[in-house]
């Protein structure tokens, strides 16, 4: 007779749209998940996490495992980052704090090298992978978040205590298991680099122009203008990516410009920061990205134009 496997207890690091949908699939799913959370503790802790997924109708979580500091949470197997990576350096102390021995962090971020600010900061006993949410999801108000459509999670090791390719590939399946056992799409990716450059084919175009436009997916995608910005900037980030050694895979550009057009209505995160006068992922987004392309002998004009166009946005915001 073969003994059950335990199921890894998980962390959830900024329980906000990406760690609080996440989480509630996951614990749903049978997983012992803790949340910590800011803002929103007290009105979590009373009244718990509720979604309205246009996927998978209302999903409740109640009660919620839900801290206010890290140092009230148990050991995890698995942390799973959702704040902002304008928060990283700051988040370290947590995810050390609620790190089980040889615990892997998983960063569900958009950008580019958003694990290294944190990997300098964090023991060489944790395994640090990053995770690509393709998803439209929002928060509505303390503990609510609407989930308008897609779900994927796609997984990648960073660095950390895995020998060899083998070992690293056994943690991303492990990872991506995860998911999968609570109902959403996730594939292993061997290059972390690769999927987060590809990412930013879809990042690096909405994300700015709905913020300088004030605009969201549904009326950039209506407009002749608009549209041939949208196009020009993919296909720049294509170059760029290309230039620093990650091939797009054929017509990848056009396949997310094709499913734009048949997303809802979607207002990128970058957006709801920009209104609630947060600072933007600017550094991930964009300065990386155009950093890593230029020393590549590669220069991305029109994304250095909307970046520096952001950036004044940004100062005058926060
Ligand atoms: N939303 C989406 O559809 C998608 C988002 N992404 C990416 O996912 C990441 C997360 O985005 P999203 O979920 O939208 O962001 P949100 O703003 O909804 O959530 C961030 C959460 O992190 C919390 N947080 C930040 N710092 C701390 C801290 N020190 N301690 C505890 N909690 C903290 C915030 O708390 P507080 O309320 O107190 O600020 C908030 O709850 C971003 O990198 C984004 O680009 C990727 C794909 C899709
Ligand atoms: C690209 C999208 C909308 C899902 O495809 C997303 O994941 C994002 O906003 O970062």
């Amino acid at each position: 007779m073969t003994a059950a496997v335990a199921k890894p207890t998980i962390g959830i690091i900024g329980t906000g749209a990406i760690g609080g949908f996440y989480g509630v699939m996951l614990a749903r799913a049978g997983f012992d998940v803790h949340f910590l959370l800011r803002s929103e503790f007290s009105a979590v802790a009373e009244h718990g996490l509720h979604i309205d997924s246009a996927p998978h109708g209302a999903l409740t979580l109640n009660p919620v495992q839900a801290y206010s500091s890290a140092e009230d949470m148990p050991p995890c197997d698995w942390l799973l980052v959702g704040a902002k990576t304008t928060s990283n350096a700051g988040l370290a102390p947590a995810i050390i704090q609620a790190a089980a021995p040889n615990a892997k962090v998983l960063l569900l971020q958009n950008g580019l090298d958003v694990e290294d600010s944190l990997r300098a900061l964090l023991p060489d006993t944790l395994h640090l992978l990053g995770g690509l949410c393709l998803i439209c999801v929002h928060r509505t108000g303390p503990g609510a978040i609407t989930h308008q459509a897609l779900g994927a999670v796609n997984v990648g090791y960073h660095s950390g205590p895995a020998g060899d390719e083998q070992a690293r590939m056994a943690i991303v399946e492990e990872g991506a298991g995860l998911f999968r056992s609570a109902g959403i799409d996730s594939q292993a990716m061997a290059n972390l680099q690769q999927a987060r450059w590809q990412k930013l084919v879809w990042n690096i175009p909405y994300n700015g122009l709905s913020v300088l436009l004030g605009a969201g997916t549904t009326a950039l995608m209506a407009d002749a203008d608009s549209r041939e910005l949208i196009k020009a900037l993919m296909a720049e980030v294509v170059r760029g990516a290309k230039a620093c050694g990650h091939d797009m895979p054929a017509g990848y550009a056009d396949y997310l410009f094709m499913m734009t057009e048949k997303m809802p209505d979607y207002w990128p995160s970058m957006h709801h920061d920009f209104l609630h006068k947060r600072p933007l992922e600017l550094a991930a987004i964009y300065a990386r990205p155009l950093a890593v392309a230029k020393a590549a002998g590669c220069e991305l004009p029109r994304i250095d134009a909307l970046y520096r166009s952001l950036s004044f946005i940004d100062r005058r915001n926060t």
